[in-house]
């Protein structure tokens, strides 16, 4: 929801204290995960990834077996030794990921090789000159029409450091309403870059600035950073989506992207999320996961667990 700009939002006053951020991180604490409860909390977080490919590289080739995976993430090896288990996982043969996530110029191939695969599953962009964003206004908010003439339906845009760096809170929030407003239907993931915010002062007042611009979600990193995707980071990012919440009823969603590999890292995110912003937070619409590589540590988890053993090398093939 776009709302004017209000200062009181960013307040000057707002003092992070970084050992007291530090300290409730440490005191994050995951549940002990029984068999079934582990097998939930990994289809969960599939269910939650944007599964991401952005290289130079990248190809229609490979964006189309990207697309492949991403509506078919667990494989039927395991899928078929559950079944024969009578492990009951409810949605477990219908899971996929939440989206995938491409550069502009690969938009267009992750449409065909959905619309192929006759799934619905959303393309998302990143956009506004991703990763650095140090490009003139009007050439970043032009690629976010390209990206939605192309298909994209979410957009995940980069902000101009130096205004966050600036405490330029009021520019930032202009740029990115007219990002916003570039998006059309599409919903906007803003991409704060934690790792070059500067202070956690700056990540909490960056993320109230891109909230009243109507951004959907707010998101930590573009995995290009040397700091990416960092849990204190994120508890910043969950205080300002609950406050937010609080002044403005509107519910934000979270998107810890970069560095999140293995299972081991997505984990307290979730439970990260759920503890600061409750239980429905813990849903696509909501949360996700920007990840090139999780899943496959993801799905290596899921096969230990369905058959006792760890998967051979061959098993899994790069997607
Ligand atoms: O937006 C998603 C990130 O670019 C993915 O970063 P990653 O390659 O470290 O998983």
């Amino acid at each position: 929801m776009y709302i004017e700009f209000d200062s009181t939002f960013c307040n000057g006053n707002t003092h992070i204290n970084e050992a007291s951020l530090h300290r409730s991180i440490s005191s994050l604490r995951l549940p002990v995960l029984y068999k079934n409860y582990e097998i939930a909390w990994l289809l969960k977080a599939i269910s939650c990834i944007d599964l991401t490919t952005l290289a130079g590289d990248d190809t229609f080739s490979n964006v189309s077996r990207l697309c492949i995976k991403a509506v078919n993430p667990v494989s039927h090896v395991i899928l078929s030794t559950f079944a024969e288990n009578k492990i009951d996982l409810g949605f477990l043969n219908d899971i996929q990921v939440a989206a995938v996530c491409v550069y502009p110029a690969r938009v267009a191939d992750a449409v065909k090789q959905l619309k192929l695969l006759n799934s619905s599953m959303p393309v998302a962009s990143v956009a506004t000159g991703f990763p650095t964003g140090q490009y003139p206004l009007t050439t970043r908010v032009d690629e976010i029409a390209f990206c939605v003439e192309n298909g994209a339906s979410e957009i995940d845009i980069v902000l101009d450091r130096s205004l966050v760096l600036g405490g330029k809170w009021q520019e930032l929030h202009e740029e990115v309403s007219k990002m916003k407003k570039a998006c059309g239907e599409a919903h906007m993931k803003a991409i704060l870059s934690v790792g070059e915010c500067g202070s956690p002062e700056n990540i909490y007042k960056a993320a109230m600035a891109c909230m009243m611009a109507g951004s959907e979600f707010i998101k930590t990193s573009t995995g290009k950073e040397s700091v990416n995707a960092n849990l204190p980071a994120g508890l910043v990012m969950c205080r300002a989506i609950r406050d937010f919440h609080r002044k403005t009823n509107t519910k934000v969603g979270l998107k810890p992207a970069g560095g999140v590999r293995v299972w081991s890292d997505a984990f307290p995110w979730l439970e990260l999320v759920k503890e600061e912003l409750g239980r429905e937070w813990v849903e696509p619409h909501l949360f996700r996961i920007g990840a090139s590589g999780l899943l496959q540590d993801l799905e290596k988890r899921l096969y230990k667990l369905a058959t006792g053993v760890s998967a051979p090398s061959t098993f899994f093939k790069q997607v």
